[in-house]
């Protein structure tokens, strides 16, 4: 069968799906049947070379994965992708046929590996997504973008896997939501799948997180499925059989950017412009707060009291959070705002005491 075409830009949502690991060729081939069936799958997935943060996990098939992979390619007429750490994968993968790379969130960590797969992928016309790395670390996620657009791939997307970080956590890797949307800023022509799987590693957290991708704008989804996720020979938690994936993907709503109806677009000017007024007033009214705070440098340095003043800051901390309740504002939203307020105060009077006469 003829492969399907796919743009990175092209189709919106853009939904890529296979198992974590290609184990065996009947569960490849299985996997990716089921989901061509579906109709809900642009691109087949399946890793081939497992890096495992502990030795003796599965490392991954190698390269007769890639040949499974490559039936299933010619059996579905879905284009095919797989994960590539080295230029030696890159090799095997173009040999095979594979449509589309991804770098992996251990690979874009290291700007020799990342050198490495761009020089093997000079003059070769195949996407490639580049995973956020392990770290939270946007110019190490960016400059993995640019080493790979420098040597002329143009096709090059991004995806958002979460970040690694220390301690129990409701999701296996920390989405930072707001470190995902400061990239998109800085590459706005850069499409941004979003790696539920990844973020959350337990299947029954994949659709809270899936439609949160949607309605933040990503370009589609990288999701894992099995035909039999509990036997998975990595990542089992995070799998779902292929249906399950179609029916979990036709669930999630995908909202438009704009909508061209004059009654919504006069409410929302209207809106908009009560944004833009209270805005106004919320800065106005944090100006004279710091006026206030130069104050009390002056007098400060003039009686040479120190700045920081903890029992104070607790305090107001304590007056201000007991109305976050009647506010509506979370909690976490208030000391997040509340700790800027202090530093800015703090550095406000360090320029008056410190300031050279
Ligand atoms: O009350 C003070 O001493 C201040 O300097 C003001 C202020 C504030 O901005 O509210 C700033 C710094 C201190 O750590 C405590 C409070």
């Amino acid at each position: 069968m003829e492969t399907r075409k796919f743009d990175l830009k092209g189709k919106r949502p853009l939904i890529i799906s296979g198992p974590c690991s290609a184990e065996t060729e009947e569960q490849t081939l299985e996997t990716c049947r089921r989901l061509a069936a579906t109709g809900a799958v642009d691109v087949l997935r399946a890793g081939i070379w497992k890096p495992r943060t502990k030795p003796g996990s599965f490392e991954g098939v190698g390269l007769p994965g890639l040949s499974w992979m490559a039936e299933a390619k010619k059996e579905t007429g879905l284009p095919i992708a797989t994960e590539v750490a080295n230029a030696k994968h890159v090799e095997g993968a173009l040999e095979f046929g594979v449509d589309l790379l991804w770098i992996g969130a251990r690979t874009t960590v290291n700007p020799f590996s990342v050198q490495d797969i761009a020089d093997a992928l000079r003059g070769v016309d195949v996407p490639v997504l580049v995973k956020n790395p392990m770290n939270p670390d946007l110019d190490l996620w960016m400059g993995a973008v640019q080493r790979l657009q420098k040597v002329g791939i143009e096709k090059v997307g991004l995806i958002h896997r979460g970040f690694s970080s220390f301690g129990l956590s409701k999701y296996r890797n920390n989405p930072m939501w707001p470190l995902a949307i400061e990239m998109k800023m800085r590459m706005p022509d850069v499409p941004m799948i979003g790696d539920p799987s990844h973020i959350t590693g337990k299947r029954e957290l994949l659709k809270e997180v899936a439609q949160e991708c949607a309605d933040l704008n990503y370009d589609g989804l990288i999701m894992e499925s099995h035909i039999c996720p509990d036997k998975a020979w990595s990542d089992a938690a995070q799998q779902v059989v292929p249906e399950e994936l179609a029916e979990l993907v036709r669930s999630i709503v995908w909202r438009k950017p704009q909508v061209d109806k004059p009654e919504f677009q006069m409410s929302l000017d209207e809106l908009r412009s009560q944004i833009d007024q209270y805005d106004a007033e919320l800065f106005t009214l944090l100006s004279k707060r710091m006026d206030v705070a130069e104050k009390i440098g002056e007098i400060k340095r003039d009686n040479e009291v120190m700045i920081l003043q903890s029992s104070r800051w607790e305090d107001v901390v304590k007056r201000v959070m007991a109305n976050a309740e009647d506010l509506k504002l979370s909690r976490e939203f208030m000391s997040i705002l509340l700790n800027s307020i202090h530093m800015e105060s703090i550095s406000r009077q360090n320029k008056v005491m410190n300031a050279k006469k």
